[in-house]
């Protein structure tokens, strides 16, 4: 048997003839690849459960595990969702799809050691995520109201990781802060200029997260996100609208912790001298745990900023919603706690002549 069989488990036109027997020789197959990565009894309901359910006809793997997300399946049946994940993730020929799982390799070993079900679900959950974005960029919905470049990923880190990261934030040394009117923040990898960086090494606690958006490659392999901007905010607090400016390539990545927030996009109206005032045109609600990546125009041309209330009222501004779960609603109030937000961006590396420019200045 092929080392890849395993595939047709997944395959929407075998479903009906899986119902009435099931493959047992293709999940032995995956049992044999991959089985330490799988609960195969549990899997094996999941798909009895798949073969028989009117909502997986004839779905391609690609819709199964956009179904799954939507329908917050991916922990119900998260055996089967691991699967299709990594079925999606492995291209068709074996050299490569060698490659592929040592993807899952690397991640599986990126923060700790040991490996539970839950934490291998959202590595699968990364593995799939390039798809998920290609697809929220031809999700009209998701379009409604943003412009250009704007992806939302609920759930992109597990709760140990969100505590894991606070935790972390927390214990650095206090002059290690920046302290400013309405909020505080920590600066890693370099202080951005703007003849470039000057690196500085990101600790190893952070740089595994760094790693996991790259990963992702929403950043060119040339402007790979090398700084981390961490700012805390008690509830109340916020940041003014802003560009976030030249110093960066212009794409933005933030992982959210510890609480929601509502991040507003402004259009600035502009005289050719000076902005004279901006008028609210999205909001995104980002959950805990969530990633937001902001490319092209809602990098450069909208500015953004997060209101210093410290309750955020859910109406119709809010692009993301249907992303958000069923729990969030048009009119609900979630109440703020305090957020903690790794701003993930590219500084572009100084450059040899720049950097003898900078030591002179100094
Ligand atoms: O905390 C956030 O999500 C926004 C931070 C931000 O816009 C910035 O630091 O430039
Ligand atoms: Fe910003």
């Amino acid at each position: 048997m092929g080392k890849l069989e395993f595939f047709s488990l997944l395959n929407s036109e075998l479903y009906e003839k899986y119902n009435k027997v099931f493959p047992d020789n293709e999940l032995k197959c995956l049992d044999e690849q991959y089985g330490r990565f799988f609960d195969i009894l549990r899997l094996k309901n999941e798909l009895h459960v798949l073969y028989s359910s009117e909502d997986f006809k004839n779905k391609p793997i690609f819709e199964i595990i956009k179904f799954m997300n939507l329908n917050k399946l991916d922990l119900e049946l998260k055996e089967e969702y691991k699967l299709a994940t990594l079925i999606a993730t492995i291209p068709s020929t074996t050299a490569s799809a060698e490659r592929s799982f040592s993807a899952l390799k690397r991640i599986k070993t990126y923060c700790r050691s040991t490996q539970g079900q839950d934490r291998l679900s959202s590595l699968a959950i990364l593995s799939i995520e390039k798809i998920i974005l290609d697809d929220l960029k031809m999700n009209p919905e998701f379009y409604d109201n943003v412009d250009d470049a704007a992806y939302y990923i609920p759930n992109f880190i597990t709760e140990e990781q969100e505590t894991y990261i606070m935790n972390k934030v927390n214990s650095v040394p206090k002059p290690k802060w920046c302290q400013l009117k309405n909020r505080r923040l920590q600066n890693w990898g370099g202080i951005p200029h703007a003849k470039g960086l000057i690196p500085e090494i990101i600790p190893d606690w952070l740089k595994g997260f760094v790693d996991r958006v790259d990963s992702l490659q929403v950043f060119p392999r040339t402007n790979r996100p090398n700084h981390v901007l961490i700012n805390e905010y008690l509830p109340g607090q916020g940041i003014m609208p802003h560009l976030d400016g030249s110093l960066f390539f212009p794409t933005i990545s933030t992982i959210n912790c510890g609480s929601h927030t509502v991040l507003n996009f402004y259009n600035p109206l502009k005289t050719d001298i000076e902005v004279v005032s901006s008028e609210k045109v999205y909001s995104l609600l980002l959950q805990r745990r969530s990633l937001l990546i902001l490319k092209d125009k809602m990098y450069t041309e909208y500015m953004h900023g997060i209101e210093e209330v410290t309750n955020d009222i859910i109406d119709h501004k809010i692009s993301n919603i249907t992303f958000c779960g069923s729990k969030v609603q048009n009119g609900i109030a979630l109440t703020r706690n305090k957020r903690i937000s790794l701003t993930i961006r590219n500084v572009p590396r100084v450059s040899k002549l720049n950097l003898n420019l900078l030591m002179i200045k100094k």
